[in-house]
């Protein structure tokens, strides 16, 4: 299958520093990855560069086997890619809302909207929050919301950064729980973290920073006694 990805020769410099070299990045369609590696390797960096929030030196890049130039970023990679951040910013209006946003931006028809919202918002078990005011949702709460507001634009790639690393106890599980379902679609994911549970997941491919570059390797799936 053509790759959903390829870039070759990824480098990020911050003045003097060069954050990383990468030599070819590959993500496949539908795939789920997680990003490893210690604190300040250039995990959110790496994330904020594929979502063209941040620039880099780019040697060559394809998007489903269309090759683009990477500077100035493209509109058809700004449309495929979602990049859902670590403490989610929301609009003071509703829950429901802040996830039809994306498709009241794109001029999608509101019976439509309402429901592709109203899946999503079942998708992530927030259904009976629909009206709540987003300032008052607890932390798990609110990356659910944000899970849902980028799940509902069916992005090509999912770029989740640390979506557990405020969360404890249900919250965190609840969140885990929802990563696997977002490939179902067909999107690929990948989630920048920490968390043994998140990176352990079967089916899931390693990406780890080390030393500024990016090795791979992918999870075997575990024995069920
Ligand atoms: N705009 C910037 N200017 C200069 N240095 C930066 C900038 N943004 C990030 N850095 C540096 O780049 C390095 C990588 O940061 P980044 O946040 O990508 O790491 P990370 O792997 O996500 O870390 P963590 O696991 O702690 O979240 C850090 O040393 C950071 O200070």
């Amino acid at each position: 299958m053509t790759p959903l990805l390829l870039i070759d020769r990824l480098r990020k410099d911050f003045g003097e520093r060069r954050l990383f070299d990468i030599d070819r990045l590959m993500l496949r369609q539908g795939a789920a990855y997680v990003l490893t590696g210690l604190n300040g390797t250039g995990k959110s960096t790496l994330l904020r560069i594929l979502a063209g929030l941040e620039t880099a030196d780019c040697g060559r890049a394809s998007f489903l086997g269309e090759e683009l130039p990477w500077q100035p970023y493209p509109q058809r990679l700004r449309e495929a890619v979602v990049y859902v951040h670590q403490h989610p910013v929301m609009f003071s209006t509703s829950v429901a809302e802040n996830i039809g946003y994306g498709l009241a931006a794109r001029g999608m028809p509101r019976a439509e909207m309402r429901e592709r919202v109203e899946a999503a918002m079942e998708w992530a078990g927030v259904t009976h929050l629909r009206h709540s005011k987003p300032l008052t949702l607890s932390g798990g709460e609110k990356q659910r919301v944000a899970l849902a507001r980028a799940r509902v634009l069916e992005p090509k790639l999912l770029l989740l950064d640390e979506p557990t690393s405020n969360l404890d106890g249900a919250a965190r599980e609840s969140v885990i729980a929802l990563i696997p379902s977002l490939t179902a679609a067909g999107s690929s994911v990948i989630v920048a973290c920490h968390d043994r549970d998140l990176i352990s997941l079967p089916q899931v491919e390693r990406l780890k920073l080390r030393d500024g570059r990016l090795q791979a390797r992918q999870n075997r799936i575990r024995a069920v006694s």
